[in-house]
């Protein structure tokens, strides 16, 4: 028996089209992004993937997706449950940053680092190590054991929270993780063995 991942970066942001360092802050989806969440739930209904669980962040981009999701798989009174621990990686003093302005000034390089080196936070914020300090014993402690009892888990949340989650599910290295994108509104499917490894990854 295996139980079923599917993770979720929510639709397209205010802020990712205005190309803004965004973490914690709490902009809405755009219209593009609301139709990406719509199209990710037609995707897993046409999939046949019915649910038994699902989590999101405390984060309304990643909320609203997941609402948009199951408007369109036509799933309604069910429970959510929101942590934080599935928030955006904390992007500190970044936060509400134009990524280019970032660029011109501190250097492509450096930019590259805060956002996608494993251990180096950007200024006052988290890095992806420390991301995963939060998200993985929360995966460990609330999700992983209803996919090794075979449930099905929804997991709507974020770009670099995701990414943290994926090393760790497909157990990469910190350079195979550099390179890792997940774009909005995109679907990872995983099956998860009884013994907490990953069984394979699912293509929608
Ligand atoms: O701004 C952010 O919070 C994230 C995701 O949009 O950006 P990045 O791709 O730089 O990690």
């Amino acid at each position: 028996m295996t139980g079923t991942l599917i993770l979720v970066r929510h639709g397209q942001s205010e802020w990712n089209l205005e190309n803004l360092f965004t973490g914690w802050r709490n902009p809405n989806l755009t219209e593009k992004g609301e139709g990406e969440a719509r199209a990710t739930g037609k995707a897993l209904k046409a999939a046949g993937i019915v649910p038994d669980l699902y989590y999101t962040s405390g984060l309304r981009r990643a909320q609203h997706t997941l609402d948009l999701m199951l408007e369109e798989m036509g799933i309604q009174n069910v429970t959510i449950t929101r942590n934080v621990a599935l928030n955006e990686r904390d992007y500190g003093d970044l936060s509400g940053l134009n990524k280019d302005d970032a660029r011109a000034k501190w250097g492509e390089d450096q930019v590259l680092i805060w956002r996608r080196s494993y251990d180096v936070p950007p200024p006052g914020g988290e890095s992806l190590k420390d991301t995963a300090a939060r998200t993985l014993p929360y995966y460990e402690a609330e999700i992983l054991p209803q996919l090794k009892a075979g449930k099905t888990v929804l997991v709507a949340a974020h770009g670099n929270s995701l990414r943290a989650l994926v090393m760790a599910i497909e157990g990469l290295t910190p350079e195979q993780i550099l390179a890792r994108e997940i774009a909005t509104g995109e679907p990872t499917v995983y099956r998860i063995g009884a013994d907490g490894a990953l069984a394979e990854t699912v293509t929608l």
